[in-house]
């Protein structure tokens, strides 16, 4: 007999409390490759929930429930062990490292030998649109490309799912439309659930899944 393993991002039974009031509740799946979008207005807690889910919640909050990610429970694992990947307003490259380095750096010790390190950071840079970039200084990037590189970053650690805090409202109309469906489509093709908070109306319809107000 087999056993039918929950594939998605589990949200089951989560409550979130600020000094013992409560903040939001929150019950649900989001499949793998589909997107979750969070509204709602400044404060209603919408970044304290993708901190409780990558497991930065600290107090005055507290939270009640279970996280499962493809039927794994990791509501009480660190933040390095969820396999969860963060994409927040700012790129957030480091300064100190070349394209090549900072892509380098999320890369997972399991690959080990440089010369793979660097074909599977080169091909995500071919992914995102900016083969011949590796040798860069960040700084020298466009927001857009910045961003790009930022995704690129997330995927290679090999994250299960993707929480995106505002990825791209530094991003101007045309780019955030651009950048919007290259994550989209990436998380799809390599079936990734994804927590989107946004404010932005047009984020929330490309997103194309559900979406809920807090
Ligand atoms: N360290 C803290 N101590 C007490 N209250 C806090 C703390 N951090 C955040 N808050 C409060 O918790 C609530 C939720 O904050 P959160 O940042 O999650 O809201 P948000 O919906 O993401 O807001 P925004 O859209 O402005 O980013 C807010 O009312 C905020 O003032």
């Amino acid at each position: 007999m087999t056993t039918a393993k929950a594939e998605g991002l589990t949200l089951r039974d989560v409550t979130i409390t600020l000094k013992g009031k409560r903040l939001l509740r929150m019950d649900l799946t989001v499949p793998p490759g589909a997107v979750l979008t969070v509204m709602g207005e400044s404060g209603r807690g919408k970044s304290t929930f993708l901190d409780f889910i990558a497991g930065f919640l600290k107090p005055p909050f507290a939270a009640t429930g279970e996280i499962l990610l493809n039927g794994r429970d990791i509501t009480h694992l660190t933040p390095q062990e969820r396999r969860v990947g963060l994409m927040f307003q700012t790129p957030l490259l480091f300064p100190h490292l070349s394209v090549m380095g900072n892509l380098l750096f999320a890369l997972p010790e399991t690959i080990r030998k440089k010369r793979d390190r660097i074909v599977a950071a080169e091909q995500a840079l071919a992914e995102a649109g900016l083969a011949g970039y590796a040798a860069r200084d960040p700084a020298t990037l466009s927001g857009g490309q910045q961003t790009r590189v930022a995704l690129m970053r997330v995927l290679l650690s090999e994250p299960q799912a993707l929480l995106l805090d505002e990825p791209f409202s530094s991003l101007d109309r045309a780019r955030r439309a651009d950048i919007r469906s290259l994550v989209f489509e990436t998380a799809r093709k390599r079936a990734l659930p994804v927590i989107l908070v946004t404010h932005d109306e047009e984020d929330a319809h490309a997103a194309g899944g559900l979406i809920t107000h807090l």
